[in-house]
């Protein structure tokens, strides 16, 4: 079976994240999170896939390769100029015009039975099937009224307070006919949920509606992201330990899966769900709570705590400062006796001087260096990081 993943957007709003990865490569449980969802095609039968790349999609290739390694096989097509969604996979065709395919978006985060859609997709007439949940405040998503035979009879893309017909919600997944290529213009912005389903709506085409089954997220915002990283680490099993690690007496309790030369120091604390890559060092005395994951090559000196936080490769965090419910990218330096308040996001290859806090909520942008003592309360803007915003 075929799968088409869209992995062009900018994602803007998980900034100051997707300076340094595109959404797709942001890490979860340390490993592009477009990865997991590969993982999960090729348990489901989707082993032929083709993605649809923009905004730094080298990276992507780079990363995935074609695809071997996960038990499928990749094709890879850049966009050039914004296609919306359908004008993405339209600019796929090629790849995807023999059979039904399914659509996804390259920051879905999902454990659901695709199979299962695409089944019913094959047994049913209609050239869509959409994938739909049931949520209670669908405002950020396309909303569907759906009639007890799966036919959709309505479509709203992003309805406001008072358009709300229906509490199902697109998830973006779509099987689709290759017939639907025969309706989307070539090299234009084309959108499935703003052009393609209003059109063939209004012009009496069949869309047909499944409720999936399982948990679905899209990593549009840093809170989603979080959302995710907890699902993902309230999968692992157990009490897995996978890597060689060295410690003096710290305190261990799972779920916690550990790379290779890890060393923790005396009488430090693990608290699991963790997940902590290769090579890091943590110190003496330091408490890592349930729901952190700490990427390779970090450094945790003696006496800091790290609560429900993501640390990507990399960082260094300094004696008794303490991480709660931020995430902090790449080659980031963090002083002594900090505090990094919850929801927090700092970019990569930022320096923060000792004895500074960072106030709950705050983002500070790549390559900053915050003084000594600082107290910040508002976003930090990097000016040499452009800061256009196009809402992907
Ligand atoms: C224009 C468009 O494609 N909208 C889709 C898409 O929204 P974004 O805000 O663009 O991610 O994904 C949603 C699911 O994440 C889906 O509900 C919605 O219909």
């Amino acid at each position: 079976m075929k799968a088409c993943i869209m992995c062009g957007g900018a994602g803007t709003r998980l900034r100051p994240l997707t300076f340094k990865h595109p959404k797709p490569s942001i890490p979860i449980l340390n490993k592009p999170s477009v990865l997991h969802l590969i993982e999960h095609l090729s348990r489901e039968g989707f082993n032929e896939i083709v993605i649809t790349l923009g905004y730094m999609g080298e990276l992507i290739e780079e990363q995935l390769g074609d695809g071997h390694m996960f038990g499928v096989h990749i094709d890879y097509v850049y966009e050039r100029e914004k296609l919306g969604t359908a004008g993405g996979v339209k600019n796929a065709e090629a790849y995807l015009k023999d059979e039904p395919f399914i659509v996804l978006g390259g920051d879905h985060v999902l454990n659901l039975n695709l199979r299962e859609m695409y089944r019913f997709h094959e047994s049913n007439d209609a050239p869509v099937t959409i994938g739909l949940i049931s949520i209670d405040d669908p405002r950020e998503f396309g909303i569907a009224d759906m009639d007890i035979n799966n036919r959709i009879r309505r479509f709203l893309e992003k309805p406001k307070a008072g358009q709300i017909f229906s509490n199902l919600a697109s998830t973006g997944i779509y099987v689709c006919d290759p017939l639907i290529f025969e309706w989307i213009p070539r090299h234009r912005k084309f959108d499935f949920a703003k052009d393609l389903f209003p059109w063939m709506l209004e012009a009496g085409k069949k869309i047909n509606g499944v409720l999936v089954r399982g948990q679905w997220t899209d990593v549009g915002s840093s809170a989603a992201y979080r959302q995710a990283q907890r699902w993902m680490l309230d999968a692992l099993p157990g009490t897995t330990i996978e890597g060689h690690f060295t410690t003096r007496n710290a305190r261990i309790r799972g779920p916690l899966s550990i790379g290779n030369n890890v060393c923790i120091g005396s009488n430090s604390s693990l608290v699991g769900p963790i997940v902590i890559g290769e090579n890091t060092i943590i110190g003496d005395n330091v408490l890592i709570g349930p729901y952190s994951v700490i990427g390779s090559n970090c450094i945790i000196e003696d006496n800091a705590k790290i609560l429900s936080s993501y640390l990507f490769d990399n960082v260094s965090i300094g004696k008794d400062s303490n991480i709660s419910g931020g995430v902090v990218a790449d080659e980031t330096v963090i002083g002594d006796h900090c505090f990094l308040e919850n929801g927090t996001v700092i970019g990569h290859k930022v320096i923060i001087g000792n004895n500074s806090t960072i106030h709950s909520g705050v983002k500070v942008w790549p390559e900053v260096t915050i003084g000594e003592n600082s107290n910040i309360k508002d976003i930090v803007i990097n000016p040499d990081y452009d800061t256009a915003h196009d809402g992907s």
